[in-house]
């Protein structure tokens, strides 16, 4: 008896050291058991396997439980500003060859053109709720320099920065800017003016800095010096060789697969073949690659729905969302459940749909970035309507409505104007609830429905005036 009983204990202590140790390969080992188990028609707690079975569950949780956090948003943080340094892909240089053969050694120049830079652009994207994805840099490649028998350098490839629809992106400068990355175009432009305007400089400068400008532009072939008469000639040049600078950045993405240009890639440089010429016959530059636009962006997301969900802590929001559309969110009985906000789909019976973002309880001085006030705030701007879930089971919901209205438009004038409607929440609650919904009703002229999110009384009641605001308002924004 003893003896049997100390088998065991062994058997269950190395089933469990073999798991920490070798745990993909007990996974097949147990699963290819398991299979074996199910098709022979025993239950997966059959005792057969009765020492395994309790690794197997546990592996089996884990996994599961991982799984249900992923989809519960809790696997990613929820990240709604960055900031990013994007650049887009240099230029690639021209390339100085000469088509040669055995009749003619030094035949006509054959230099290829660089490829161009690689641009970066901004998409949207619905299948993503937060900016956890997007990196602090991104930098597009560089295009290919030209080669001989004037084949053309390759063009660096695109980059896309995916976003979630609701972005705000707006350019930048940070401090470090001014000193390390000045546009070297610009730059070049700069020390020409005070070429000019600086007279008490002699010739011989004047003539080293211009040559430094046309080396920032050009290349030549290695001993090659270009006379006085052609580097006036590549001088006058250089304004057409510099990249366009690109606009100021500020837009905002609001549709799916909505792309922007933020970052445009340098040119590629020209050929040697580009400067051939009457008076140069074999000309022994080209053009070099022009640097691509390197740009600070500040990535700003605001969930946009028809309805948010607007209500002090605790008031039944999550419940609310959780009644009337297909999200699950996490609802407990303490404030600051959510603190994400979250979007669902209202399906009506007829097909028709629209989303309700819940939006992280709100307390008094939240416009002062009380309770990170601002970083929920943000979310409740761009939805269509709004939606007061206020608690009757409260000490004075009239004053927590008071509150929220206050608190809107203390961070934004004239957010409270948006179409709106107030879902009286909990009104299961017997006598205080009614009592409190007769003094609400006095209180305002918003709209009130008395609902029970837990017990799902009265849902539809609030789910179709919901309908039919939205649809006035997607009638009015589409006249
Ligand atoms: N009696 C009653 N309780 C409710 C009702 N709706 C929600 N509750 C309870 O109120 C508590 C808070 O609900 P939540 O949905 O998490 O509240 P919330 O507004 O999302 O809270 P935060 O996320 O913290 O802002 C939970 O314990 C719910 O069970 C209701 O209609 N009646
Ligand atoms: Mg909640």
């Amino acid at each position: 008896m003893r003896t049997g009983a100390f088998r065991q204990i062994c058997t269950c202590s190395r089933t469990t050291v073999s798991a920490q140790l070798r745990p993909l390969w007990l996974l097949s080992n147990l699963n290819s058991r398991r299979l074996q188990s199910s098709s022979s028609g025993e239950s997966e707690g059959s005792p057969r396997f009765s020492s395994e079975s309790g690794s197997i569950s546990t592996v089996d949780s884990v996994v599961r439980r991982s799984v249900h956090r992923k989809f519960l948003g809790k696997g990613q943080p929820f990240v709604d500003f960055k900031r990013v340094k994007v650049t887009a892909g240099k230029g690639g240089d021209g390339a100085i060859t000469f088509f040669k053969s055995s009749r003619n050694p030094f035949g006509p120049p054959s230099g290829g053109n660089g490829g161009r830079g690689g641009n970066v652009f901004i998409v949207a994207s619905k299948e993503i709720t937060s900016l956890n994805g997007v990196q602090n840099r991104y930098a597009a490649p560089d295009g290919g320099p030209g080669q001989g028998k004037q084949m053309h350098g390759a063009d660096g490839k695109d980059t896309e920065i995916v976003v979630p629809v609701g972005t705000q992106v707006r350019q930048f400068e940070p401090h470090e800017r001014k000193d390390s990355t000045t546009d070297d175009a610009e730059e070049g432009n700069e020390n020409d003016m005070n070429a000019f305007e600086d007279e008490a400089r002699s010739e011989e400068d004047i003539k080293i800095e211009n040559m430094e400008l046309i080396s920032k532009f050009y290349k030549f072939r290695s001993g090659y010096t270009p006379q006085e008469d052609r580097m006036q000639m590549l001088l006058e040049r250089i304004p057409y060789e510099q990249s366009t600078t690109g606009q100021f950045v500020d837009f905002d993405l609001t549709s799916d697969g909505e792309r922007h240009l933020v970052a445009q890639g340098g040119k590629g440089g020209q050929g040697n073949p580009h400067f051939l010429s009457s008076e140069i016959r074999g000309p022994a530059l080209a053009g070099k690659g022009r640097p691509g636009t390197t740009l600070w962006l500040e990535l700003e997301l605001k969930t946009i729905a028809d309805a948010g969900l607007v209500g002090l802590p605790n008031a039944g929001k999550s419940t609310f969302l959780a009644a009337v559309s297909n999200a699950h969110p996490r609802i407990a009985p303490y404030p600051f459940t959510t603190l994400n906000p979250y979007v669902g789909t209202i399906d009506f019976p007829d097909f028709w749909t629209m989303t309700i973002a819940d939006i992280p309880g709100l307390i008094e001085g939240a416009h002062r970035n009380v309770g990170i006030g601002h970083r929920f705030l943000r979310h409740v701007e761009r939805n269509r309507m709004l939606v007061y879930v206020i608690d009757l089971a409260g000490k004075a919901p009239w004053r927590d409505f008071e509150v929220l209205m206050r608190e809107l438009e203390a961070y934004k004038p004239g957010l409270t104007n948006k179409p709106s409607l107030i879902v009286a929440n909990k009104a299961d609650m017997g006598k205080i609830a009614k009592d409190n919904l007769e003094i609400l009703k006095c209180k305002t002229n918003v709209p009130i429905v008395p609902i029970s999110a837990m017990e799902r009384k009265n849902i539809t009641k609030a789910t179709d005036l919901m309908r039919q605001m939205v649809e006035k308002i997607r009638a009015e924004s589409t006249d």
